[in-house]
């Protein structure tokens, strides 16, 4: 459960009191998401979901969110809506943290994907870069490959205690990273987090995304990359082609890939690996004391990192000759 920041009652209802959304009848901490803390708040009016941004959230980015989140939806895409107060403002605080309310989602996240689902998420995915497309507001990527090394450097000692070999694993795939990464490449808002727990569904069918809070503008094919690697591994390691395959052509459909993007897209599974093997590496060696929350296993992507590092071409992930 992610709850870093705790709520009284009181302070709910103090914060709430600036808002139009009748009184509070229940909330509870929120048991899934590892990065900020999140509580679902029940009132006479309906359900939201009250966002304390935590430690990766810079509050000069939080416009940029919240502007997204407004506008992907004034163009069609299913999205939590932020909620303004009485005042008009949007962004607020509460237990001495940065804070925002957004409307509740229906749907459900699926645990183990179908390749049904991957071709819908593909779909999806492919549809927000087009609604992303005249966003008036960018924010650099600080997660991509300038903002690996940092991410090692904070981890580097206690690497090997989590795995021998680990930090020499790393240093090598950032050298080589650092060297090689594309340039180039269509760029434009990307989600850059959409897992499937990101992902809600109702009949089968994608019905909304959530946690734009890593969205930022970068390549878009990197999105792509980092939804291979999200969906299409089976919980044994493997990587399954089929699912791949349908996300890609689920994407394509919507979004067709250059041929740039095509040839870059092993590289940028590669660092969409790297980046989630590193944060959860920081994340797993530094659980704040008393924090309610689950790491995420980091070891999960040094192997699917080393099943990138194997693949010759894009068509290993199942894109169409
Ligand atoms: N707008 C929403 N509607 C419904 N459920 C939501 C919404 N936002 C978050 N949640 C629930 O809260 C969980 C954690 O939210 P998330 O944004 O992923 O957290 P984090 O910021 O820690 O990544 C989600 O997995 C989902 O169950
Ligand atoms: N998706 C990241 C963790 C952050 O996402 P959250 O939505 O689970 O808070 C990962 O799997 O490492």
């Amino acid at each position: 459960m992610a709850v870093y920041t705790d709520v009284s009652p009181a302070e709910l209802e103090a914060f709430l009191s600036g808002y139009d959304v009748g009184t509070l009848t229940s909330f509870h901490g929120i048991a899934e998401g590892v990065e900020n803390s999140n509580f679902l708040v029940q009132t006479t009016r309906g359900s939201y979901i009250l966002t304390l941004y935590e430690k990766r959230v810079n509050r000069d980015d939080l416009p940029f969110f919240i502007g997204l989140m407004e506008h992907l939806a004034a163009r069609g895409l299913s999205c939590p809506q932020p909620v303004a107060q009485r005042s008009g403002a949007v962004l607020s605080e509460i237990a001495g943290r940065p804070a925002a309310m957004v409307t509740f989602l229906p749907g459900v996240s699926v645990r183990r994907p179908t390749a049904e689902h991957c071709a819908e998420l593909g779909r999806g995915l492919a549809r927000l870069h087009l609604a992303g497309a005249d966003f008036a507001l960018a924010r650099a990527n600080n997660l991509s490959v300038a903002g690996w090394r940092p991410l090692f450097e904070a981890a580097d000692g206690q690497a090997d205690g989590v795995a021998p070999g680990l930090a020499a694993a790393i240093a090598a795939e950032l050298a080589t990273l650092e060297a090689s990464w594309p340039k180039g490449l269509p760029a434009g808002v990307i989600h850059a987090d959409l897992f499937p727990d990101n992902a809600f569904f109702l009949d089968e069918k994608l019905s909304g995304i959530i946690d734009f809070y890593f969205a930022c503008t970068d390549f878009l094919a990197y999105d792509v990359a980092v939804c291979l690697n999200a969906w299409c591994f089976e919980p044994d390691g493997a990587y399954n082609v089929t699912k791949g395959r349908a996300l890609l052509s689920g994407y394509e459909a919507v979004r067709p890939l250059s041929d740039k993007e095509k040839a870059a897209l092993p590289r940028l599974a590669r660092g969409a690996a790297l980046r989630f093997l590193l944060t959860r590496l920081v994340d797993w060696l530094n659980v704040p004391e008393g924090a309610l929350v689950r790491p995420k296993d980091p070891l999960e992507y040094l192997r699917k990192l080393r099943f990138h590092q194997a693949v010759d071409s894009a068509q290993d992930y199942g894109l169409a000759a």
